[in-house]
């Protein structure tokens, strides 16, 4: 059904234009099969895939039916593991059709990812800081078995891979021991499909052959399907069918029995390199060389987006040649961005501070008013209001302080000069009367720094731990496999994303704990308002750090770009978020840029809370919540969406 040569049974198949068809191993086929089931268990239809210009899976199609062992064996760099990670559904294809028992892989509400299948990675794939016992557990509750059937398959398979005792932890086994608890993993929840890389390599030739009569032994029903890949090909011999893949492509698929003897060879190895000579003489006249996968597409037969493009001769280097170039922009230029950060925004004067003028003084040459135009401008916004309006503003926050002249200012001015000796109400009279606010602005020399400062670092400290301590999670379980197996397992990319955001959630709190003991009981900073408010807003500052850390985690490859955007975004942000030097001090346009950062509204709001006692009711403090509320919804969509586009 899946286009040409869509047979259920085996055969040595006619591939680019090689050795004609053998017909008649179907019969050879049927007497080696277990069983008989009409729908394969894997169809992959004329299936391309490519690694930016590298084409590993070039024009694939295989068959493997139900209740069979399929042994797919290639050399080094064929594409195997390649090809299995197309079945399981952790690689897209470039072109061509899979299906997997009946639906291609991650059809919405197949089996595949999922239970139906057991997947052994070539990659260990393993948490190391497991015990056997907890692998087997963790898979089994992915697999929702209850913990008494996880319990017996855990006895089984300890007791048949020969695997120490279930306390014994993972990063505590040798090779050969850790590559059979990742073969138990795949055994566990008795999969309708096993996909094995290369199970047996590290594993002694009595296991060895225990475990191929293990398989023999599953897929005796007809029920269990297995592909395994295998270096050793004579152990392949008890497959039922094997595929012999060579550059991407299938030469021959048929019982072992039935390749030696049409390749007249004592053993499968000897069949399978007469098979690639015959191809390497007849096969390259028409088909690509190992080079040739990169060479011009004209020579190929694809016409796809992917492959018809022009290929440049160019090797494997040409595949990765681009991405170290932007990461290293971003080395070269971050101390720069950070020192002109640090110039332009920290130390300066305040531009745009509104200050309400109280002008009590009536009449034409006002001493008051000459005064009030010295001031500067640029830096004074002078908002003229009643007594009444202005210390109403003022506890609003609307204004950063209060200028007053009583009624009689110019006169009593006068006076004071002229005169050797004045009344207190002239000295009172003939002054400049101003009110600061002290509780949220640093612009006053009697404001301490380290009270301006704190709630700002309060909330950059817990970001950068909480950015820290996921921005390399997904980086180290993606290179380790753990991320792929996960996935085929069947746990969802929001699931992975929330099981993370728990842990660490864990972590934090305990951190933030500590931290607000020690800042109001031994630093004593004060905090005039309610102590729920000032630990929600951390905690979600927290939160916030966590869900960048995972944005960064699920983009970047590895350990090194992950820490270096960790590292290399913390000092701009503290310094355009007004943590330590007002916002009304940086320039424009970076103050609207400072504006939109995660913290500069969240500091604002921490400092209103804990200096000025004030509540949600007011707007400084639910607009630090909300925008660290949206920056947390954004960041975790994006994360969900870049770790599903990339899984
Ligand atoms: N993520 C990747 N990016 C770029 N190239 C890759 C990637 N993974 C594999 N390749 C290339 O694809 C080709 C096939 O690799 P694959 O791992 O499928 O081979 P294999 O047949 O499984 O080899 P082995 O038997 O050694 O495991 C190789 O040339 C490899 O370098």
């Amino acid at each position: 059904p899946l286009g040409n040569g869509g047979s259920a049974a085996p055969r040595v198949s006619p591939r680019c234009g090689e050795q004609g068809a053998a017909g008649g191993m179907k019969s050879d086929v049927e007497a080696s099969s277990p069983s008989r089931c009409d729908a394969p268990a894997i169809e992959c239809r004329d299936v391309c895939r490519s690694y930016g210009k590298l084409k590993v899976l070039n024009n694939l199609t295989l068959t493997v039916p139900q209740g069979h062992i399929y042994g797919l064996l290639g050399p080094s760099g064929c594409g195997k593991t390649t090809l299995l990670k197309c079945i399981v559904g952790t690689l897209k294809i470039s072109r061509g059709r899979i299906a997997v028992l009946g639906r291609p892989p991650a059809f919405p509400g197949h089996g595949v990812p999922g239970r139906m299948v057991g997947y052994m990675p070539q990659d260990l794939a393993l948490y190391s800081e497991f015990t056997i016992g907890d692998t087997f557990s963790f898979y089994g509750r992915i697999h929702g078995l209850s913990s008494k059937d996880t319990g017996a398959r855990m006895d089984f398979l300890i007791d048949f891979l020969d695997l120490p005792q279930k306390c014994s932890l993972v990063r505590n086994l040798s090779g050969g021991q850790r590559r059979r608890v990742s073969l138990g993993a795949a055994l566990l929840q008795n999969p309708r499909l096993l996909i094995l890389d290369e199970p047996t390599v590290g594993v002694d030739p009595v296991l060895r052959a225990k475990i191929w009569q293990h398989l023999v032994e599953i897929v005796k029903d007809g029920r269990v399907s297995v592909v395994i890949t295998t270096h050793y090909i004579e152990e392949a011999r008890q497959a039922h069918v094997v595929g012999l893949m060579r550059n991407g492509r299938l030469l021959a698929e048929a019982p072992p029995d039935a390749v030696m003897k049409q390749h007249n060879a004592p053993t499968l190895e000897t069949a399978f390199l007469q098979l690639c000579e015959s191809w390497d003489q007849t096969g390259s006249q028409r088909c690509p060389s190992p080079q040739g996968r990169h060479t011009n597409s004209s020579q190929s037969s694809d016409s796809s987006r992917d492959e018809s493009q022009p290929i440049l001769d160019s090797g494997a280097a040409s595949v990765r040649k681009p991405t170290w170039v932007p990461f290293l922009c971003f080395q070269f230029l971050l101390p720069v961005i950070q020192i002109s950060l640090m110039c332009l925004c920290i130390g300066g004067d305040p531009r745009g501070i509104t200050v309400a003028v109280v002008n009590n003084e009536t009449g034409g040459q006002l001493l008051s008013r000459s005064l009030l135009s010295f001031l500067d401008n640029s830096s004074v916004e002078q908002v003229q209001l009643s007594h009444s309006e202005a210390f109403a503003g003022i506890h609003d926050g609307r204004y950063w302080g209060i200028v007053g002249f009583g009624k009689n200012f110019s006169s009593y001015l006068m006076k004071r000069v002229m005169q050797r000796q004045v009344s207190q109400e002239v000295v009172d009279g003939g002054s400049v009367h101003v009110w600061l606010d002290l509780t949220s602005k640093s612009l006053s020399e009697n404001m301490d720094f380290t009270t301006f400062v704190t709630p700002g670092a309060i909330l950059s400290i817990t970001f950068y731990l909480a950015v820290g301590l996921t921005a390399l999670s997904f980086v180290l379980e993606r290179k380790e496999g753990l991320l792929d197996r996960c996935w085929v397992a069947g746990v969802s990319s929001l699931e992975t994303m929330l099981a993370h955001l728990f842990s660490q959630l864990f972590v934090i709190s305990v951190q933030i704990a500590l931290m607000l003991l020690l800042i109001f009981l031994v630093f004593k900073v004060p905090n005039e308002g309610s102590l729920l408010l000032v630990i929600t807003l951390i905690v979600l500052q927290g939160v916030m750090g966590i869900s960048f850390g995972l944005v960064i985690s699920a983009a970047i490859d590895d350990e090194q770009s992950a820490n270096q955007a960790a590292l290399g975004i913390f000092y701009p942000n503290l310094i355009i978020s007004g943590i330590i030097w007002p916002v009304e001090c940086i320039p424009y346009p970076l103050r609207y840029l400072s504006l939109v950062l995660p913290q500069t509204y969240a500091s604002e709001a921490l400092r209103c809370i804990m200096y000025r006692g004030w509540g949600l009711s007011r707007m400084m403090v639910w607009r630090g919540f909300a925008v660290t509320l949206g920056w947390n919804t954004f960041f975790l969509i994006l994360a969900t969406v870049i770790l599903k586009l990339r899984t």
